[in-house]
C-alpha cells in the first residue's frame, strides 16, 4: 500500500527573535507513515510538538530539516521544498486541515464558506451549496444560520463550520486538530461517524484527539510525539 502522507526525519524549532534569539527545539526525527482509509492519532504530553506537526504538515510551519512527502496528482512532492503555488494547488485538491478555531471570513455567509473550497474544485455552485447545507445541517446547525457570518456563533457552532468545511471537499488527506473539542457528545458522535466514513473512502488521517472516547473510536494507531532536543 502506498502511503498518502509520509514524513522522513523532519525536524523543528522556533528562535525567538525578540528574547535574544533564544531557540527552541520541538521536533527531530519524526518519521510518519499514513496510508489510505487509517487514522493516526498524535500521541504525547502537552508541549510535546503535536500541534507543531500538525502545521508542518499542513505547511503552514516551514520544518527545520527532514522531508513531508505528500501524494498529490499521482506522485510524491515534498511539502518543505515545494514552491508556493504547489503547496496552494495541493491544499486545494489534496489535504484538507480543521483548525479548533474557525478563521472568520467578515461578512461571508456560513454556506458559503462550507461551499467554497468544493467550488475550488470545480464543483457547480448549486451542488456545492446543497452539499453545505446537507453538512452543516448534519452537525445540527440550525438552518436560521446558514445565511449568516458565523463571527457571532459559538465556540461549538464555529467548529461545527469548520468541520462541514473540512469534510465536505472529499480530500484524500485529512489533519484534524481536536475536532471534537468544543462539542456535545451528540455532535461529537457525528463527528466519530464522519471520520470513519471518510476512512472508509479510503482517506488518510492525521489528528489530535485529546477526547479518548473520540480517539478509540476512530485511531487505528497512535504515534508518539517525542520533544527532541536535536530539532533543527
Ligand atoms: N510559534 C511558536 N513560537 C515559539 N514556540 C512555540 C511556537 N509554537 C509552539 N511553540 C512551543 O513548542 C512546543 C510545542 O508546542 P505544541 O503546541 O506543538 O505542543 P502540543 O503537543 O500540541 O501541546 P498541547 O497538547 O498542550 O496542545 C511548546 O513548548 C511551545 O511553547
Amino acid at each position: 500500500m502506498s502511503a498518502l502522507l509520509r514524513t522522513e526525519g523532519v525536524a523543528k524549532a522556533f528562535t525567538l527573535h525578540l528574547q535574544g534569539g533564544t531557540r527552541i527545539p520541538v521536533l527531530g526525527g519524526v518519521d510518519l507513515v499514513v496510508n489510505p482509509g487509517e487514522c493516526v492519532a498524535l500521541w504525547g504530553p502537552s508541549g510535546a510538538g503535536k500541534s507543531t506537526l500538525m502545521r508542518c504538515l499542513y505547511g503552514n510551519y516551514g520544518a527545520g530539516a527532514g522531508r513531508i512527502l505528500l501524494r498529490h496528482r499521482g506522485e510524491e512532492i515534498d511539502l518543505v521544498t515545494a514552491d508556493p503555488r504547489t503547496v496552494i494547488e495541493a491544499r486545494r485538491e489534496t489535504i484538507g486541515y480543521v483548525s479548533q478555531f474557525l478563521r472568520v471570513i467578515p461578512r461571508v455567509a456560513t454556506r458559503d464558506i462550507v461551499a467554497e473550497p468544493m467550488i475550488a474544485r470545480g464543483m457547480v455552485k448549486a451542488e456545492a451549496l446543497a452539499r453545505a447545507t446537507a453538512l452543516l445541517t448534519r452537525l445540527n446547525l440550525p438552518d436560521r444560520l446558514h445565511g449568516l457570518p458565523p463571527a457571532t456563533f459559538s465556540g461549538g457552532e464555529q467548529q461545527r463550520v469548520n468541520l462541514a468545511r473540512g469534510f465536505a471537499p472529499g480530500y484524500p488527506v485529512l489533519l484534524l486538530d481536536e475536532p471534537t473539542a468544543s462539542l456535545d457528545a451528540g455532535n461529537r458522535a457525528v463527528v466519530v461517524e464522519m471520520i470513519r466514513e471518510a476512512k472508509a473512502a479510503g482517506t488518510a488521517i492525521v489528528g489530535i484527539f485529546h477526547d479518548a472516547e473520540v480517539r478509540e473510536a476512530v485511531a487505528d494507531r497512535l504515534f508518539d510525539v517525542i520533544p527532541h532536543q536535536d530539532a533543527a
